[in-house]
């Protein structure tokens, strides 16, 4: 795409990177000193963007490198945003829900003044949810005034977009149906295989599972399950939702490790945990036609080229997993306006612009003849470059 040396400088690190100190006092009186990250990339096409994740290895490296793909996946998307992460280095699973309560008010004080509707807005990302964004913006509120539109992922009765919460992988599953129609492809009783059931993985089970493709495999961090005939996604959904492993299930399984399910014999394969999971190590024992990225960058370059050099296509991170962002955007919007949509109209919009985005991409790839990720990277950096010099930046 020869992008201009100037822009690429600008472009290879971040416009702000906000390290805070998030104490935090324990229920059993000891003290507890996490490390807090909100790191801008590049905020060019609009306010700054991207979900918070609460992980052990959610470290600077790892969140700069998250805020960059928001970056090119706000601008793929065509959506007035420029590209941010946030995290807290922490184990949440070791935490009561006061400890969590806390530790997030605590985060969303040290970072408000970086923080607004208009300037940065979180949304939910591994281990945050619905309720994390709520305390999260009664904090900002609490300094700001009553501002719904500065974080979204909220729940429905506090300005929540109806619809927002499936959207990430809902959206997926509308990207490879658009993929599929392309290539020729039915999607009744294609072979599904999903690493991670959290948002992301449990959403592409059951918008999958709709369409009448099979579900042969998921996983959690405890391990994967495996059924050959297809899952029972609702069993699985239901012992999610009880607070339990995919493995503690009430439906027809044999236990596999997370390793082994990566390379089963399958038509799709979404890995929907954590990045990295697909690596030179393990690429040429991939057994899918199709690797559609629910996580962010859940496949190493190396992998990707090993992939590429294989014939499997990749649909990667910034096009498969933008419905989430999409409907973050959806949600800013009504919460400016004081208006909301019907989960209907949401998903229509939600469809439309994934549709437009994937037809953006396949036609750059068939036209260049490039992978579909080269193609997605080329149409962002193409716009991010072009608003950084018009607006002036450089
Ligand atoms: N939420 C969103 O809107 C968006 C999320 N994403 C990306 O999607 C991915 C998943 O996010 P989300 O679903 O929200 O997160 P959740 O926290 O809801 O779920 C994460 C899931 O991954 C599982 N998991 C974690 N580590 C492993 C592992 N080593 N092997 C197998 N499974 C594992 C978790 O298991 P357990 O529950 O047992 O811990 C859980 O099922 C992330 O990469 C995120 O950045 C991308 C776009 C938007
Ligand atoms: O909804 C959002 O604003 C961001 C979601 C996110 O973090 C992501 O797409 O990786």
């Amino acid at each position: 795409m020869q992008l201009p040396g100037d822009v690429a400088e600008v472009l290879e690190t971040s416009y702000r990177e906000v390290n805070v100190q998030v104490p935090l006092r324990r229920d059993d009186g000891s003290l507890l000193v996490a490390q807090g990250y909100r790191v801008q990339h590049n905020g060019a096409r609009g306010p700054y963007k991207g979900g918070l994740r609460y992980h052990p290895e959610a470290d600077l490296q790892e969140i700069r490198a998250l805020a960059a793909l928001m970056t090119w996946k706000t601008a793929l998307l065509d959506l007035p945003f420029g590209g941010a992460k946030g995290g807290i280095q922490v184990d949440p699973t070791q935490l009561s829900a006061r400890e969590l309560q806390s530790l997030t008010r605590t985060f969303a004080l040290s970072l408000s003044h970086v923080l607004g509707a208009y300037r940065d807005i979180p949304a939910p990302d591994v281990n945050t949810n619905a309720q994390v964004m709520a305390w999260f913006m009664d904090a900002y509120s609490s300094r700001h005034g009553y501002t719904p539109a500065a974080v979204t992922g909220k729940p429905v009765e506090l300005g929540g977009a109806p619809g927002r919460e499936p959207a990430t992988g809902r959206g997926l599953v509308y990207v490879v149906s658009a993929a599929a129609r392309r290539w020729g492809w039915d999607l009744a009783g294609r072979r599904v295989v999903i690493e991670g059931f959290g948002n992301v993985g449990s959403w592409v089970a059951r918008e999958f599972a709709a369409l009448g493709a099979r579900v042969i495999a998921v996983s959690d961090v405890h391990g994967g399950v495996f059924n050959d005939t297809g899952l029972d996604v609702a069993g699985l959904v239901d012992a999610v939702a009880r607070g339990g492993s995919v493995r503690d299930a009430d439906v027809a399984f044999t236990p596999i490790s997370g390793e082994e399910l990566l390379t089963l014999d399958c038509d799709v394969l979404v890995p929907a945990a954590l990045g990295g999971s697909i690596t030179a190590a393990n690429a040429t024992s991939i057994n899918a036609s199709v690797v559609a990225e629910g996580a962010n960058h859940p496949v190493t370059p190396d992998a990707d080229s090993i992939l590429a050099d294989r014939g499997v296509r990749v649909i990667p991170d910034i096009l498969a997993n933008g419905g989430g962002v999409t409907g973050s955007y959806f949600e800013w919007t009504q919460n400016i306006q004081q208006f909301q949509w019907r989960e209907e109209r949401f998903n229509t919009e939600l469809r439309d612009r994934l549709e437009r985005a994937h037809t953006a991409v396949a036609e750059y790839a068939e036209s260049n003849g490039c992978t579909y990720r080269l193609a997605a990277y080329a149409i962002a950096l193409g716009r991010v470059g072009s608003a950084v010099r018009t607006r002036g930046y450089i």
